[in-house]
């Protein structure tokens, strides 16, 4: 049976995942879209060969097998109690939301109470294979170090709320320091990939750095991992999305890939 996949959220990722699941990379059917922005789901609707139907997400979740989020944190609660709540599989682009320990313990009692699966995908950052398997031991602590243009910061919380100047800033600056939990609620729209390495190390500690570059053009994150395995170093240089200079190319292509483990027989790593 081809899998049915409904989509919420139309933007950057969305739309990768609509063309990809389109021109047959993943072996599935992209049965639905919803976006708050109708617009948004129409344009991206337009450019397919398929005819996914835009729905509002009730319809959306009854009509799919796995339901996949690509819209924003606050988005997730909703999103998410609607697919579970239906028995439906979930994909969560938007992890960073999974660090309320409410929301986390509601997802993961109902996907166990409703027999349903819940992905991750690695997203923008690699080295998530090593760090899993460390889970099985002891990690100590982990450091995310992100690096962006300011340009990529524009509109999250705590720039805003602080009334920092993101064209004043002429050389690399280090504008955040902070725990995981506090990083995805300062910067929902940058780093949720700290969130998806917080659940990845089973509660060790996750130090979040960000910095804004006004010299680069990549989205850079390194990561250093240190446990009783020793120590795992990681860092990608990721191309920003066209459509979105907040989010990498490489994490639409990560959901990409989650998508076609998902309905592909052999599974590979960790
Ligand atoms: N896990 C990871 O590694 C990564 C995760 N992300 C996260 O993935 C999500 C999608 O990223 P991206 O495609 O770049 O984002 P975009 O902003 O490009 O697109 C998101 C779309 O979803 C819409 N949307 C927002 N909230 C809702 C809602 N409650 N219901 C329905 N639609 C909604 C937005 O509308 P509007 O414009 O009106 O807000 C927008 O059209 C974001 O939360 C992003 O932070 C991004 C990169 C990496
Ligand atoms: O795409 C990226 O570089 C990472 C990102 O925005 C996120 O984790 O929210």
């Amino acid at each position: 049976m081809v899998l049915k996949i409904g989509l919420v959220g139309c933007g950057a990722i969305g739309l990768e995942i609509a063309r990809a699941i389109d021109r047959g990379e993943v072996e599935a059917e992209l049965v639905a879209v919803f976006d708050r922005n109708g617009d948004r789901a129409r344009e991206l609707l337009k450019g397919l060969r398929g005819k996914p139907r835009l729905l509002e997400l009730e319809e959306l979740v009854e009509g799919s097998d796995i339901v996949v989020e690509a819209a924003s944190q606050r988005a997730v609660p909703e999103v998410a109690r609607a697919a579970l709540g239906r028995g439906r599989d979930l994909m969560i682009m938007s992890v960073g939301a999974l660090l309320d320990p409410g929301l986390r313990r509601t997802v993961e009692e109902l996907a166990r109470d409703r027999g349903c699966r819940v992905y991750l995908p690695s997203g923008a950052i690699s080295g998530l294979d090593g760090l899993k398997s460390a889970g099985a031991g002891r990690i100590d602590i982990v450091t995310l170090t992100t690096t962006k243009n300011p340009r990529g910061f524009a509109g999250a919380p705590y720039i805003e709320d602080r009334g920092i100047d993101l064209s004043a800033i002429s050389k690399p600056t280090v504008i955040f320091e902070g725990p995981a939990e506090e990083a995805v609620s300062a910067f929902p729209a940058n780093v949720n990939v700290a969130a998806t390495l917080s659940l990845t190390a089973r509660g060790a500690r996750v130090r979040v750095r960000i910095v804004a570059d006004p010299d680069i053009e990549v989205n850079i994150h390194e990561i250093c991992a240190e446990g009783d395995f020793g120590r795992i170093t990681t860092r990608v240089e990721n191309v920003p999305s066209p459509r979105n200079p907040k989010t990498s190319r490489l994490a639409a292509l990560s959901a990409i890939a989650t998508l076609r483990s998902i309905v592909e027989p052999v599974k590979i790593g960790t």
